[in-house]
């Protein structure tokens, strides 16, 4: 299957995860309850969990699906094996405070661990960022809008940056630390801050805080489609591998920021 084919096979499941998220979100009457690690679930992600994981069994048979909610039933994925992971709801905490930034993230991981497609969808606006391969480009009701390959930032120039909306210090602090020039400040749930560095809201995004593969994968592939990348505090580009999903510390930049 090509990237257009997949990207194409896949829009009409995201949407579909998409509507029920926003029925739920706009009827403004949910249930939250708090999972394992205290963060917070709704039907909306449940909803949207079962409609991806049903719509990509369907679309690819032979990729297994780790999707955030599948608590307990996770598949068994073989070393060296392509996966996809799936975030049905990222940023739920920003949805149950209904402060519009939330997403749908899919991204398929090769057998090296890379992360080569993703789909990262902000329900709100109606718009999908959907990328891989060197390509990338922007559903939206009124059609395809293609993303250009990010120029190099000029050094010195002052930065706008983007990070968690729970927890900023160890950002600022980061930041300071690395004498970064910044302009800017803006925090938001969600992989929307992957969105925002492509299509060239904001530079860089830093995250010193815990995060899953399914939180980073699909944005992290859009990215790197644009001449971005999502790399350790070390400078190695994220990997995922099966069954060890918790990420490292990390940042993701327009070329020529770091
Ligand atoms: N202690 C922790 N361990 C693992 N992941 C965590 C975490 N705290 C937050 N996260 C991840 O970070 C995401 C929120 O990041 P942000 O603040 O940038 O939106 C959460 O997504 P969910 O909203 O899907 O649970 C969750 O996956
Ligand atoms: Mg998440």
């Amino acid at each position: 299957m090509t990237l257009e084919e997949l990207a194409a096979g896949l829009r009409p499941v995201v949407e579909e995860a998409r509507a029920a998220i926003l029925a739920v979100y706009h009827s403004g009457d949910f249930h939250t309850e708090a999972k394992l690690d205290n963060s917070p679930v709704t039907e909306a992600d449940r909803a949207s969990h079962r409609i991806l994981t049903a719509g990509l069994a369907k679309l690819t048979p032979d990729i297994p699906v780790v999707s955030e909610e599948a608590v307990g039933t996770r598949p068994t994925i073989k070393e060296g094996h392509p996966f996809w992971l799936v975030d049905p709801l990222d940023g739920t905490k920003e949805f149950v405070r209904r402060l519009d930034n939330f997403t749908i993230n899919v991204g398929l991981v090769d057998g090296e661990g890379v992360a080569r497609f993703g789909f990262v969808d902000i329900p709100v606006e109606g718009r999908s960022f959907v990328g891989g391969q060197g390509r990338a480009w922007v559903w939206d009701e009124t059609g395809q809008k293609l993303l250009a390959p990010l120029g190099a930032a000029s050094p010195a120039e002052p930065l706008r940056v983007a990070m968690s909306r729970s927890h900023r210090g160890q950002a600022e602090e980061w930041l300071s630390d690395h004498h970064l020039p910044v302009k800017d400040l803006v925090y938001a749930g969600s992989a929307i801050k992957f969105a925002w560095i492509a299509e060239g809201r904001v530079d860089l995004y830093v995250r010193l805080l815990p995060t899953m593969g399914w939180d980073t994968a699909a944005g992290q592939a859009v990215l790197n489609a644009v001449g971005a990348e999502v790399v350790t505090l070390e400078g190695s580009p994220l990997r995922y591998r099966p069954g060890a999903f918790p990420n490292p510390h990390f940042v993701a930049s327009r070329p020529g920021v770091l």
